[in-house]
């Protein structure tokens, strides 16, 4: 059974971070693709050291005596874990029924079955560090994302150049055939969800769906699927300790990785990068904000900006360094970039995100600055400040449009009490600055307002029976909004 390349198996045994980044350094240069189920397995095996199997509170505290403790990879381990997902991913899919060049549907979810059917019966899908093969080929345990880079691994082991992965903000899958222009579903998502592996990812499912990003998901590369793992790194010990070994190897190998243009088109990995850095900056490398930017002007790009994360990564990031101006402008891009989405039940990942940003982190972040009293004298804090309004009105505008036409709805009455709360902060004197223009539609307008009429009384009657929209479920009395087209409101401080 042919193991390793003679170039793969001079790294061992792997000793220090820059073992790992001169083994990916070298899997990513040259014409031979990158081995992604070695490279998997020596992540999860170094990642299961840091993290899983941390020290036991007998053994010495290693943060104490400042004694490295990156662990050291044989070469034999690795190589013992690569045999058996080479022999059972062979033994187990017979190929002379397959004599084509490129992957077939039927092959797809066979593959797809020989990865899942391995699994072990039940396990919590949510718990960390089950995304690598390491975890698959130790443990029989792999996350929704990890099943969908098996099979892509999978695919590699047999020879097939055509099978990649493609990855959205909460789910992943797989393209393949002639010109990759295939998908198949590979994998679960969320909870409770029937999983539809096997099945393509129509336009009747991925139109509006965030879950499938309007159709522009990341299609990846070998380079890229191998920046999704390494993305996918997570140095958490437990809730509130974090590996330090195990965060720089993957800021390292993002850096590697950004420096081989594999993350241009990535915008998440990006993310994950400027996430990094603010933890702990990389002297000569771009700030944080300048990677949140590539991965803005990434999705602009090559993603017809539908990726919502690039906004939200920004945004975060700079409304934990006090800018909270431009953090409700980046919040502002983020709800215009929803609202062409309808949500539905599977896109809760992007409610949980609107929702805190909605109701903890803007209410928070107008306490904090109604109670600057400098700021306040002086009229300079956001609250006196047009453009803030108008990103306010804009981000809570993109949210309710997000919802008009949904089969769910996403508002209830925790954000309404919210946003009373917040728009109540600002000075009267914002809204003499800010013009809410209505682009009036094709259509006769005065059908629109009979419609509107209609509309406003016809809620009346609703709320006429005192339904008071009850603050745990999405009020039962909401319609899904009007299918009708809306007037388009452009929200613009004057002058
Ligand atoms: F494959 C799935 F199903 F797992 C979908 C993917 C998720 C994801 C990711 N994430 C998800 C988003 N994520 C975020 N962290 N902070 C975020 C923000 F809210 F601040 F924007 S978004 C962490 C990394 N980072 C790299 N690649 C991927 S592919």
């Amino acid at each position: 059974m042919a193991g390793f390349r003679e170039n793969e198996k001079q790294h061992f045994p792997l000793q220090s971070i820059q073992d790992v980044v001169d083994l990916f350094r070298d899997q990513l240069t040259g014409s031979d693709e990158p081995n992604l189920p070695l490279l998997s397995i020596v992540l999860g095996a170094i990642e299961n050291v840091l993290t899983v199997n941390r020290s036991l509170p007998g053994e010495i505290d290693h943060s104490k005596t400042l004694e490295p403790i990156f662990p050291v990879i044989e070469l034999e381990t690795v190589e013992a874990l690569y045999e058996k997902f080479v022999t059972h991913v062979k033994r187990s899919i017979d190929l002379t029924k397959f004599c084509g060049e490129v992957a077939t549907r039927e092959l797809v979810k066979l593959v797809s079955d020989v990865i899942w059917s391995s699994l072990m019966r039940s396990f919590y899908k949510d718990k960390a560090h089950l995304q690598s093969l390491y975890s698959f080929l130790t443990g029989n345990k792999l996350d929704c994302f990890g099943v969908a880079f098996g099979v892509v691994a999978a695919f590699q082991v047999l020879g097939y150049k055509d099978v990649h992965l493609a990855l959205s903000e909460d789910h992943a899958w797989v393209t393949f055939g002639q010109d990759l222009l295939e998908t198949a579903e590979v994998t679960w998502h969320g909870k409770g969800n029937e999983d539809k592996r096997g099945q393509p990812i129509t336009m009747g499912v991925s139109e509006k769906s965030w879950l499938y990003l309007n159709d522009q998901p990341v299609l990846c590369t070998r380079q890229m699927e191998v920046a999704s793992i390494v993305s996918g790194i997570n140095p958490s010990i437990s809730a509130t300790v974090d590996s330090l070994e195990m965060g720089s190897l993957q800021q390292e190998l993002l850096w590697l990785l950004y420096d081989m243009d594999h993350l241009s088109r990535y915008p998440m990995a990006l993310g994950n990068l400027g996430d990094l850095e603010e933890i702990s900056p990389t002297p000569e490398r771009p700030q944080p904000i300048d990677l949140f930017n590539e991965a803005i002007q990434s999705a602009l790009e090559h993603y017809n900006n539908q990726h919502v994360y690039p906004y939200t990564y920004l945004g975060g990031y700079l409304y934990r360094k006090g800018h909270h101006k431009k953090a409700l402008q980046a919040w502002a891009d983020a709800a215009d970039t929803v609202r062409n989405y309808n949500y539905n039940r599977e896109d809760e990942e992007i409610y949980k995100e609107f929702l805190e940003i909605a109701n903890d982190l803007i209410p928070h972040m107008m306490k904090i600055v109604a109670s600057d009293n400098a700021a306040r004298i002086h009229h300079t804090s956001l609250l006196y400040d047009p453009d803030c309004y108008a990103n306010f009105l804009r981000f809570y505008d993109g949210i309710c449009e997000w919802e008009e036409g949904s089969p769910t709805p996403v508002l209830h009455i925790t954000w309404a009490k919210q946003l009373v709360f917040s728009l109540s902060k600002f000075d009267l004197s914002v809204r003499e600055h800010i013009e809410v223009k209505g682009e009036g539609l094709e259509d006769d307008s005065s059908s629109e307002e009979e419609e509107m009429e209609e509309e406003v009384n016809g809620r009346r009657g609703e709320e006429g029976e005192d339904k008071v929209m009850d603050d745990t479920e999405p009020s039962s009395s909401h319609r899904p909004g009007r299918r009708g087209r809306r007037p388009k409101i452009n929200i613009e401080p004057e002058g």
